[in-house]
């Protein structure tokens, strides 16, 4: 999988000058981040973004902004944060917005994980799934309340829109265990029409998902 993402990384700064990747947060990609970090690139032409975050501070242990600070933050990659230290959830939307209109679009990797139930980025259940799924591609982000609130993380979100998610040359999903891989199989399955999130960002994809799973 690091080798995958190596590559995204040197044939995008071969081809545009520079690399624009959203990571995943959560547990799952923290040994591929290992990995990657530790690769000889040229991370000064890297940029480096959450799919999403937890409307917590950087340095609290949720914050998918602080783990990629903490595997990449010794590289010269650059750092791009959903959430600023006064935004709260009135304001995280709009400004998480603004900063993605500031990158380069399309991203040449969009690298996401899944929860257990279906879950991708923090298009979670609850009153702003629709939106988060629906909104038009000038927002490029949303705020998101949980309902219910994932017993893992249970906190307000800052996410992607499914627009933002698709807008990418690259697009991996990494999931790991049996419950996931029946999860994902029957969401691609159903598509656009799937209840969950991971089958209808999957189902928009301009470029094919690539899936690495393990047990
Ligand atoms: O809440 C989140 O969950 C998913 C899956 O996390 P994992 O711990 O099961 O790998 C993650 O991809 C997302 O970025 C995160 O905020």
């Amino acid at each position: 999988m690091a080798d995958a993402v190596e590559s995204i990384i040197k044939c995008a700064i071969e081809v545009h000058g520079s690399a624009v990747l959203a990571l995943p947060g959560g547990t799952t990609p923290v040994p591929i981040f290992r990995e990657l970090a530790n690769r000889n690139l040229n991370w000064s032409g890297v940029t480096l973004l959450p799919t999403d975050d937890r409307l917590v501070p950087i340095d609290h242990v949720l914050s998918n902004a602080g783990l990629i600070r903490r595997f990449f933050g010794s590289t010269e990659a650059r750092l791009v944060t959903l959430l600023d230290d006064d935004d709260g959830i009135d304001t995280v939307g709009y400004s998480a917005s603004r900063t993605l209109r500031t990158l380069r679009w399309p991203l040449d990797l969009v690298w996401l994980g899944m929860g257990e139930d279906g879950h991708t980025a923090s298009i979670l259940p609850g009153p702003d799934f629709e939106a988060a799924l629906n909104r038009s591609s000038e927002h490029r982000a949303c705020s998101v309340v949980p309902d219910p609130m994932p017993l893992e993380a249970a906190v307000a979100r800052i996410t992607l829109t499914r627009a933002a998610l698709v807008a990418t040359r690259c697009l991996i999903l990494t999931i790991t265990g049996e419950k996931k891989r029946l999860v994902a199989e029957r969401a691609f399955r159903e598509g656009c029409a799937s209840t969950v999130a991971i089958g209808r960002v999957v189902a928009w994809a301009q470029a094919p998902a690539v899936v690495f799973w393990c047990k």
